[in-house]
């Protein structure tokens, strides 16, 4: 792994990281806001429960004080009594137990809940605009109506279920013209925000740690994942190194004399399941120990490295070959027949004498030049590949003693 991969990996794995958390806690939020809607919903639920055993009682007798006074908009025979021993009772019915119960709670635990109407007999049951709202969701068929908002600007889970009207409410409610299943109002249950949010910063903080964690994590592993590709790598560009050296002539950069060895026989077994002919090309550069001797050594490798240079550009397929066979003679392998490999021959012998490097000592013309041998066989079991060499050998003598700067063609 290079350092950019490296990077563009931490960089993604961060990221996933940073989404998984930001999901995690969008997420815990959510349910902790199910958590508080369902409570709100219970606890509504629990008071119609008790409103409702006030109610089959006809509501219930409790001694007027301070905080119990009559109930002035409740009008029913026998509301106020008085016992023999002189004590004043009054008539509790569900709405004023719930609005005493609402009191006590609010300054208990916080937990605000409302008994309201959209006609209200009493003027402080009026619905506020949220509760509007649910009280209209309701007589459209709604069963129950949850939203975070905010009362007095604090925010508060609010939860809103409809009050029924049954034959039991009928005893207090008889003077109202309302039928059994009519939806008399609501109790809305308001539950402070900051009910969830010690919850919530929990969650939050022990999600950032794992997080973090699991970021370190994988950091650590890509970093090691990156330090043993990089140590592979280089011991893959020690293997490449020795390998090129084995194989690859230090002069001219061509295949070496090893490399082309193998080459020939492996063409040679190919050449002989297929029945396809193989050519062979000898190439030797003209009097070059004069050139040697005229110009010196290095001047000779240099002309060595520009005519295998030369000869190199005509080599791009994979199935045929150029190397340096040795000194100064290099050696094409190609799987086609003589006439093409009569056509590739010459056009390498022009390409080599238009380069017009100067020879100062040749006695066929006054630039470098090459003759080659050319020789083309159709392997056979019976065969070696060294038969295609010999007559490649033969070929290139040929060229030489009938004068150089030319191709020959063995012949049979
Ligand atoms: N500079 C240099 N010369 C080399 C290298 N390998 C072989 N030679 C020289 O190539 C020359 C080959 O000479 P010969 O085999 O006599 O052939 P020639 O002079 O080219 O004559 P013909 O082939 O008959 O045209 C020798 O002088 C070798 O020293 C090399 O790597 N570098």
């Amino acid at each position: 792994m290079k350092g950019v991969s490296f990077l563009i990996f931490s960089v993604l794995w961060l990221a996933m990281i940073a989404f998984s958390f930001h999901y995690q806690v969008e997420d815990d939020k959510k349910y902790a806001e199910r958590v508080v809607f369902k409570q709100a919903e219970m606890f509504f639920k629990h008071l119609v429960q008790i409103r409702q055993w006030n109610s089959q009682h006809g509501g219930v007798y409790a001694p007027i004080t301070v905080n119990t006074a009559p109930n002035p908009y409740l009008k029913v025979p026998n509301r106020d009594v008085s016992l023999p021993n002189g004590i004043q009772l009054t008539l509790i019915n569900p709405a004023y137990m719930t609005r005493q119960l609402a009191e006590l709670e609010e300054n208990g635990s916080g937990i605000r809940f409302h008994i309201t109407s959209l006609t209200p007999i009493r003027p402080e049951n009026k619905a506020d605009d949220w509760e509007a709202k649910a009280l209209q969701a309701f007589a459209k068929g709604a069963s129950f109506f949850t939203e975070l908002t905010d009362i007095g600007g604090q925010p508060f889970y609010r939860y809103m279920g409809p009050l029924k009207l049954d034959s039991d409410c009928l005893k207090c409610h008889a003077d109202q013209e309302s039928e059994v299943g009519d939806i008399r109002g609501g109790i809305s249950v308001s539950l402070p925000g900051e009910f969830i949010d010690d919850f919530v910063s929990d969650r939050v903080e022990r999600l950032r740690k794992s997080h973090l964690l699991i970021a370190a994590v994988g950091l650590l592993a890509l970093l090691i994942a990156s330090w043993a590709q990089s140590k592979l790598s280089r011991r893959l560009t020690k293997a490449q190194s020795h390998l090129q050296l084995a194989y690859l002539d230090s002069l001219t950069l061509l295949p070496n004399r090893r490399y082309y060895d193998a080459f020939l026989r492996r063409e040679w077994k190919r050449a002989t399941r297929h029945h396809y002919p193989l050519s062979m090309i000898m190439i030797d550069i003209d009097f070059f120990k004069a050139y040697n001797d005229n110009l010196g050594h290095p001047e000779g490798d240099q002309c060595l490295r520009q005519v295998g240079r030369t000869l190199r550009r005509y080599f791009r397929r994979s199935g045929d070959l150029i190397a340096r066979y040795g000194g100064e003679e290099f050696c094409v392998v190609a799987a086609c027949d003589s006439m093409q490999i009569m056509q590739l021959a010459e056009i390498l012998r022009m390409a080599v004498e238009t380069m017009k490097l100067p020879h100062p000592d040749s006695n066929v013309s006054q630039y470098v030049t090459i003759s080659l041998g050319v020789a083309t066989l159709i392997p056979a079991e019976n065969m070696e590949c060294g038969d295609l060499l010999l007559h490649a050998d033969q070929a290139l003598y040929k060229a030489k003693h009938s004068g150089r700067n030319r191709v020959a063609k063995y012949q049979v």
